[in-house]
């Protein structure tokens, strides 16, 4: 059992004791009922902002949802708040659902402002629905209906009950598929949705996912309370106290959200015994935040975890890297090597402008199933463009992409990733603070629900991982953080990570860029092996001799538009392409690619 985890069975087992033992200090136990509110709801954050980098400002918006559910609900039909609280949570994913399904479906800040304005505007909302909440007069409700001698005690187990449920949810979420996606959303969104990642899905359902608990713990809260108005039950310094907790913790990570909520929660309560005014108190969050992130951005937890590995350090094993070719079987789903050598990628008179700028003009490009297509050209001339718009990354301005027969220009790049099409980056975009394992299992080969929430690393799957990584050489780092490795070794790991969505043709943007020779070596017969289990590859390389070697067909850009294609050797000699490169019309911008193409065409 992890260390982490047997240190917080502790702690639960001295909570869950703390009022039997001490069971008439109704002080201390309200101050820990308040942060077992708070380090649910930084949990609860900690889904979309933590692990999938969505930073939500306005989160106490589910709380205070919540809590006016139960109430309504008790001051109308007379039903006791705590019997209803799970519907607080059931309106609370209904919202989340509607705002996620309309602002998740773009990147970046958009969220954060939304999540301010749906926080205010819900405030606005309940001050006027007079009718529903008695506006700004409040909702009062009935006492506990338990008897007085036992004060506060049932409502510390149950936030500690929900507390629990929170931190294993969480916990679930962290080891399934769904839960890697999201890690791959917040370190690279585009790269996670070429290894199939349906990131506008995940995103909305880990918002969704991240409302359920604080819903609930909000109709808990209100009978808590017996008292609700709007200001109260959606205050922004109640969201920003949650993020606040979060980042003190350690975002991102299983159990610092709950640590962070304790601490945040304990100097909360000094603050108000000690500080003084409501203002004081404010002053102090605002201190306390600014302190974290110039001191501890990665939080309290991660701090003191990388303390402790530097002064544990594990023993690297280091892979002599040979043998890797040497693997037994073929892995499973690889198509079976075609004789029949049909076109697979079919690029018809494709168009991408950029303002003025013609980046890729007209071009018609087709790959045959088995080949190793070559696709050189100056830089410059749109190779990358050209791989972009047969990923998904952005859409043509005109012509069509047909892979193995069917259309796929309109489709999202996961739906492409889930047809059979990978792509390996110019800079290897790896998922840095992953594992070299989880890097190799992030790739999601189909869009099921089955799929998504599947063990991250099942039995079938570490094995095929542990396959691919042996192939490339590189199965003695399955542990290491991937950003440790060399660059050369990421470029293998890349290419072993697209091999686990079973593609049928593999895109390879500047392969050799920046890796020795001896990792050369070994990538030109990966690729070689790859290529006789039956996948296609269109490569861009800039290395020509690496081009003959490895492909039986090249095709030449220059300036967007194609200007010769057939064997590489022939290309070679050929003078349109030797002008292309070293030619008179080469403008002084791309001298430089011109004399290093010079080196390479010779
Ligand atoms: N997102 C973008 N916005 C504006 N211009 C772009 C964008 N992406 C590429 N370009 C421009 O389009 C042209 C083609 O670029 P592209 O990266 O596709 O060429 P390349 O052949 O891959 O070059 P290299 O060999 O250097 O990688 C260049 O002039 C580049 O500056």
């Amino acid at each position: 059992m992890k260390r982490s985890h047997l240190i917080a069975g502790v702690v639960l087992a001295g909570l869950v004791l703390y009022p039997v033992v001490n069971p008439w200090q109704p002080y201390p136990q309200g101050v820990l009922l308040t942060a077992f509110l708070l380090a649910i709801q930084a949990s609860s954050w900690n889904i979309i902002s933590g692990y999938a980098g969505y930073t939500s400002l306005g989160h106490s918006l589910f709380l205070g949802l919540g809590a006016y559910t139960a109430a309504i609900l008790a001051l109308h039909l007379g039903v006791n708040p705590l019997w209803v609280a799970p519907l607080g949570g059931v309106v609370a994913v209904v919202v989340a659902l509607a705002i996620g399904l309309v602002v998740l479906r773009t990147r970046g800040h958009a969220f954060v402002i939304i999540t301010i304005a749906m926080l205010l505007a819900a405030q606005i909302l309940a001050a006027n629905a007079r009718g529903l909440t008695k506006g700004s007069d409040g909702i009062t409700l009935e006492l506990p209906f338990w008897d007085r001698d036992y004060q506060n005690i049932p409502f510390y187990y149950v936030f500690l009950l929900l507390l629990v449920l929170t931190v294993l949810f969480s916990a679930w979420i962290r080891r399934t598929k769904f839960g890697t996606g999201l890690v791959a959303i917040r370190e690279d969104e585009g790269k996670a949705a070429s290894i199939g990642v349906n990131t506008t899905r995940f995103k909305v359902v880990a918002f969704v996912a991240s409302s359920f608990f604080i819903g609930v713990a909000g109709g808990v809260y209100a009978y808590y309370l017996t008292f609700l108005n709007p200001v109260g039950a959606f205050a922004i310094l109640g969201s920003v106290v949650i993020v606040l907790a979060a980042l003190v913790g350690g975002r991102g990570t299983l159990y610092g959200p709950v640590v962070g909520g304790f601490l945040v929660a304990f100097l909360s309560e000094a603050a108000t015994v000690y500080g003084g005014s409501a203002s004081a108190r404010v002053l102090l969050f605002g201190g306390a935040l600014v302190l974290v992130v110039l001191f501890l951005p990665a939080g309290l937890l991660p701090t003191a975890q990388a303390w402790w590995r530097k002064r544990h350090p594990s023993v690297v094993e280091f892979t002599d890297q040979t043998g890797a070719l040497s693997f037994r079987s073929t892995p499973s789903g690889a198509p079976p090597p075609d004789s029949d050598s049909g076109v697979l990628l079919d690029i018809r008179g494709v168009t991408k402008r950029f303002g003025g700028l013609v980046a890729v003009n007209g071009v018609d490009l087709t790959v045959r199933r088995g080949s190793v297509t070559g696709l050189i050209g100056p830089n410059g001339s749109g190779k990358t463009t050209l791989f972009n718009l047969v990923t998904g990354g952005m859409a043509p301005d005109r012509g069509s992409v047909w892979f193995d027969g069917r259309r796929i220009d309109r489709l999202p790049p996961w739906r492409r990733g889930h047809l059979g099409l990978g792509r390996t980056y110019q800079v290897t975009r790896l998922f840095k603070d992953m594992t070299v394992r989880e890097n190799v299992v992030a790739p999601l080969p189909d869009g099921r629900w089955r799929t998504m929430f599947a063990d991250a690393i099942s039995g079938s799957e570490a094995a095929r991982a542990r396959e691919l990584l042996d192939l490339v050489g590189l199965g003695r780092f399955a542990d290491e953080r991937a950003g440790s490795l060399s660059y050369g070794q990421q470029k293998l790991v890349e290419l072993a990570q697209v091999l686990m969505l079973e593609p049928s043709l593999i895109l390879l943007d500047e392969p050799a860029g920046g890796v020795n020779p001896t990792m050369l070596g070994r990538l030109v017969e990966v690729i070689g092996e790859v290529n006789r289990r039956g996948v296609t590859f269109l490569v861009v390389e800039h290395n020509i001799p690496l081009v003959t070697e490895v492909c039986d067909h090249a095709v030449v850009l220059h300036r967007g538009s194609v200007i010769a294609s057939g064997p590489p050797e022939v290309l070679r000699r050929d003078p349109a392409v030797l002008d292309a490169y070293l030619g008179d019309d080469a403008s002084p911008a791309d001298g430089a690619s011109g004399g290093q193409a010079r080196e390479e065409v010779r």
